[in-house]
């Protein structure tokens, strides 16, 4: 008679394939038919054919399969629940391992030796005129010194925009806690303790979130709109080149930037809005 086990041979991870001789399991060959002494509802699917369907089997999906007993009914809804999975992590595992390959490859002026070692003092100042401390500290003196309401009106947005971006890249940089690539040396000047994670670029979501902004308020001649377009793209281009970052760090960082844009303007602080939060205070 065979065990409990055997009568359900879904179970205990092993094949529907295993016999039961003398209480004991053994796993055969799958291609060989099942011992003639297992009972009929074992001897479902024992035909070479049947059996090498289910040596293709995951364990997972005999498990799945539980229910339809060996009919082979439901298969291909299983097949589409479960492909997708794998073909998902196959392709992310692709996308990093390349975007892994690009980084180490546009690394050229992570330290002085490198390849292009000597356009590193560029990059750095590229990377200082993206750095948070001179956009907070340049955007409250043109706010202090601004005599319009209008002007006013605009630097304190913009300063609450370099505050609120400061803090959404904190938060994901604490939650992904991606590292920096092996190549980047950390000499970057007044950093936070997150910063030794890499994702999201906060250069890149500063520089894409300020470039919209003077693009929208600031910038009107056309010349300087394209140099601003210009900062921003080198500001991205620089973090990868540095090593500081990977490819996808800073494409990332420059779509948040760009989302974070629309949400100064939805939460745009007017000067009545601004006069009712004071008259609040006071
Ligand atoms: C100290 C202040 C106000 C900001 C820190 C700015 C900073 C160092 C961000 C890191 O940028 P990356 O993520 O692009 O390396």
């Amino acid at each position: 008679m065979p065990s409990p086990k055997s009568k359900n041979p879904v179970h205990g991870g092993g094949s529907p394939v295993l016999g039961s001789s003398n209480g004991r399991y053994d796993f055969m060959s799958l291609t060989k038919p099942l011992n003639r002494s297992s009972p009929p509802h074992q001897r479902q699917g024992s035909d070479p054919a049947t059996a090498r369907l289910r040596a293709s089997e995951s364990p997972t999906r005999r498990r799945g399969s539980s229910s339809s007993t060996g009919s082979g009914q439901g298969l291909p809804e299983e097949d589409g629940l479960r492909l997708n999975p794998s073909f998902i992590r196959v392709a992310l595992s692709s996308l990093l391992a390349i975007d892994l390959w690009m980084s180490k490859t546009m690394g050229v002026c992570a330290c002085e030796d490198s390849s292009w070692g000597s356009v590193r003092p560029l990059m750095k100042l590229i990377e200082i005129s993206g750095h948070g401390i001179p956009w907070l500290a340049g955007t409250a003196y043109c706010l202090y010194k601004s005599d319009s309401a209008t002007g006013q009106e605009v630097m304190l947005n913009l300063f609450m925009g370099l505050l609120l971006d400061l803090v959404l890249v904190t938060i994901v940089k604490a939650v992904v806690r991606r590292r920096r690539p092996a190549h980047n040396r950390m000499d970057m000047f007044a950093t936070f303790s997150v910063d030794r994670f890499s994702f999201p670029s906060g250069h890149a979501t500063r520089a894409a979130m300020c470039g919209r902004f003077l693009l929208a308020h600031l910038v009107l001649a056309a010349p300087l709109r394209f140099l601003v377009v210009l900062w921003a793209a080198l500001v991205g281009l620089s973090r990868v080149l540095l090593g500081r970052h990977n490819v996808t760090d800073v494409m990332f960082g420059f779509w948040m930037g760009y989302v974070q844009y629309n949400l100064i303007e939805m939460l745009w602080l007017s000067p009545q809005t601004l006069q009712g939060l004071l008259g609040q205070l006071a």
